[in-house]
C-alpha cells in the first residue's frame, strides 16, 4: 500500500526546491544504477528535515545534489531562489568522517573557508571565536584534531561548516560514529544552533530516533530505485521527550514505512 506523499515544505519560497530529480550512475564495468528517481521536495526557511532509509538508497545522491557535488541527470535543484550548479556558500556541509584538516588548529579549520573567500585575518578571527562559542568549543580553539574526542570534533566541522553564514546545512549522518551518550547531547546542540540561526537543515541519518528527535518532517526513501516512499510529519513541540507516547507511535509509523520498504524489495 502506497502512503500519500507530501512533498512541500513551509509556506513561501522554499530554501530548496527539488523537482523530478534523478541519478543515474555507470559504474567502471559499464553497468547503469538508478540511484535516486523522481525525486521532488522543498526544504522551507528554516525548516528541520530528516532522510531515512536503507542503505544505497540514494540518500547521500540526494544531499550531494542539494550541496552541488554532483548533477542531477534528470531535473533541477534550486536553492535560495537560484539553481545549483556547484557547490556555495550558501550551502555548508557536515559529513559522518570528520572531514578536518590534521595540520590546523580547530580555530584555523574554522577558518579555512573565510581564508578562501578572501576574507583578511582580524575578520576570520572574529567570525572563528563567535563560532567556537556558538559550539562550545572556545577553550580548544587552539588544539589539533588528534587532541579533541570525536564528539568535539564534529562540533567543528559544524562550525567550519557555518563559517560562511549557509542558509542551509546539509548533514550526513553527521553523528554515526560518535557514542550514545555524547550523540544525545549534540543533538540537542544542533536544535539549539539551528534554532539560533533560523537554518534550514537537510539531515541524513539511519537511525529513527534520532529522525523523530531532531526534525520537523522525516522523509522516508525506498531503495532500487532511490525515491520518496512516504514524508511523515512530527508535530511535536521542542524540546523533544523521548519517553512521550506521541514520540513512540511516530517511531512506530516511520518503522512501519522501512517495513514495507523491506516487503517491496523482497
Ligand atoms: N559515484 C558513484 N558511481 C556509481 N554508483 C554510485 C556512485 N555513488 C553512489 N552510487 C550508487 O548509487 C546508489 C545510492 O548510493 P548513495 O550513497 O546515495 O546511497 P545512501 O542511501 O546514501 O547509502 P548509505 O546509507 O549506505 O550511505 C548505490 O547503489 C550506490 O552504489
Amino acid at each position: 500500500m502506497n502512503a500519500s506523499v507530501k512533498e512541500t515544505g513551509a509556506a513561501g519560497r522554499p530554501a530548496v526546491s527539488i523537482r523530478d530529480a534523478s541519478k543515474l550512475y555507470a559504474s567502471s564495468g559499464g553497468e547503469l544504477n538508478w540511484a535516486m528517481t523522481g525525486v521532488n521536495l522543498d526544504i522551507g526557511e528554516g525548516e528541520f528535515v530528516c532522510a531515512i532509509g536503507p542503505s544505497g538508497c540514494g540518500k547521500t545522491t540526494l544531499l550531494n545534489t542539494i550541496a552541488g557535488f554532483i548533477q542531477p541527470t534528470t531535473g533541477s535543484v534550486v536553492a535560495g531562489g537560484q539553481p545549483v550548479t556547484g557547490p556555495g556558500a550558501d550551502r555548508g556541509v557536515v559529513f559522518q568522517e570528520y572531514a578536518l584538516f590534521p595540520w590546523l588548529t580547530a580555530r584555523r579549520n574554522i577558518e579555512f573557508g573565510l581564508k578562501m573567500q578572501g576574507l583578511d585575518a582580524p575578520a576570520r578571527r572574529a567570525r572563528a571565536e563567535e563560532l567556537l562559542a556558538l559550539t562550545g568549543l572556545s577553550h580548544a580553539a587552539g588544539r589539533y584534531p588528534f587532541e579533541l574526542s570525536g564528539g568535539m570534533r564534529q562540533r567543528i566541522a559544524v562550525a567550519r561548516a557555518l563559517a560562511t553564514q549557509p542558509r542551509v546545512l546539509l548533514m550526513d549522518e553527521p553523528f554515526a560514529a560518535i557514542d550514545a551518550l555524547t550523540r544525545t547531547s549534540l543533538q540537542r546542540e544542533l536544535l539549539r544552533i539551528w534554532q539560533e540561526l533560523r537554518l534550514s537543515v537537510f539531515f541524513i541519518t539511519h537511525n529513527i530516533e534520532e529522525a523523530v528527535f531532531l526534525a520537523q518532517r522525516v522523509v522516508v526513501m525506498s531503495a532500487h530505485p532511490g525515491r520518496i516512499r512516504e514524508i511523515v510529519d512530527i508535530d511535536l513541540p521542542y524540546p523533544r521527550n523521548r519517553a512521550d507516547p506521541a514520540f513512540g507511535a511516530l517511531y512506530e509509523r516511520i518503522s512501519a514505512a522501512f517495513a514495507q520498504n523491506e516487503e517491496a524489495t523482497a
